[in-house]
């Protein structure tokens, strides 16, 4: 199959990066980096989630960030929604789009979202119904894509059921998620390969975490398997609260790179990212996690 010719990127720093932050990280702070991403030209970013404040801390300002942000033209604002009641609360905040989130391993779904993977399709319905009368478009998330901390290896077959179920309810692109990063370019061509025989290519992702240091190449892979949309986290922040150890997303500034050199448009300004990039890394006293960043930055020095 042939590279396409544009790429979307989700940037999904600001919730998947810095929902498992250690420290706090106010909401005025979350609003610049927001809008740091806006006027590198990113088109779609996740804002925050709105989800228990008890499970996950750092969202709980999620409102604030969103009432904060300058919008630009062109960009998707977008929050997580567990269920009926983070879909409200993201509707009066003003997002412009949802994701439920759903898992391929039972044991993930459990400690995500404390029920059975059907019990979480069975929550989704009454988001999916308010979302249609809303008018609001609704992505789903599969985690556990490539292996569970719980529950070890996962089948390409079980995340194609659970994918299904979210598109079959309505969402209009699955993203798929190797939550722990320990998926490899093989196991990757294989698992699109096998979702797409439910799924058109077209309305499938991927959403790479690095802790093994594979993230780049699979999204080579999912390139090579037609997939046209990646998820990844500028200074690669992040990991996740269900899945200790779990390192950050890919860094968009490194998918960046790459997608440049493969002279994939995505409408992203290298430099500009780079620098909200490294705002963010600063702020949180720490190197970016983009390699990329790094390298231009030690460039400049
Ligand atoms: C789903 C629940 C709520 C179930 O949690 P529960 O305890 O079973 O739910 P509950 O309905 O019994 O509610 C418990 C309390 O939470 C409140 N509550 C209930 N819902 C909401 C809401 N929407 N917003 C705000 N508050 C809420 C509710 O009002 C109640 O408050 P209390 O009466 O105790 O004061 C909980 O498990 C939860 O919030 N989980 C979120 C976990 C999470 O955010 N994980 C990270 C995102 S997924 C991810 O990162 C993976 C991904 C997407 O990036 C892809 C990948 O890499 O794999």
């Amino acid at each position: 199959m042939s590279l396409p010719a544009s790429v979307k990127l989700v940037e999904v720093g600001a919730r998947d990066g810095l929902q498992n932050e250690a420290q706090p990280v106010s909401s005025a702070d979350k609003i610049r980096l927001i809008d740091d991403l806006s006027i590198a030209g990113v088109g779609y970013v996740e804002v925050g989630s709105f989800v228990s404040p008890k499970w996950v801390p750092q969202m709980a300002g999620s409102q604030d960030v969103f009432a904060g942000i300058q919008r630009r033209a062109g960009t998707t604002y977008a929050a997580l929604t567990p269920n009926l009641k983070g879909f409200e609360l993201a509707l009066q905040a003003g997002a412009d789009e949802v994701a439920v989130f759903a898992a391929a391993s039972e044991g993930f779904s459990q400690r995500n979202i404390n029920c059975s993977i059907r019990e979480s399709i069975q929550r989704f319905e009454p988001v999916m119904s308010a979302a249609a009368e809303a008018g609001v478009r609704v992505r789903g998330y599969v985690s556990c894509v490539l292996g569970c901390p719980y529950d070890g290896e996962i089948a390409a077959s079980q995340v194609a059921n659970v994918a299904r179920d979210l598109h079959a309810m309505g969402c209009y692109e699955i993203s798929l998620g190797d939550t722990i990063g320990t998926g490899t370019p093989g196991a990757t061509r294989n698992l699109f390969e096998t979702v797409a025989q439910h799924i058109p290519r077209d309305q499938l992702a991927g959403h790479f975490h690095d802790t093994y240091g594979q993230a780049l190449a699979n999204i080579y892979a999912g390139l090579l398997e037609g997939i046209q949309v990646f998820d990844s986290s500028v200074a690669g922040l992040g990991g996740c609260p269900y899945a200790k150890g779990a390192t950050g997303n890919v860094a968009t500034e490194d998918v960046l790179y790459l997608l440049n050199g493969l002279g994939i448009h995505t409408g992203i300004d290298l430099d500009a990212l780079i620098q909200a990039g490294n705002r963010i890394s600063a702020l949180l006293n720490r190197p970016s996690g983009s390699r990329v960043a790094r390298a231009r930055s030690s460039q400049l020095d």
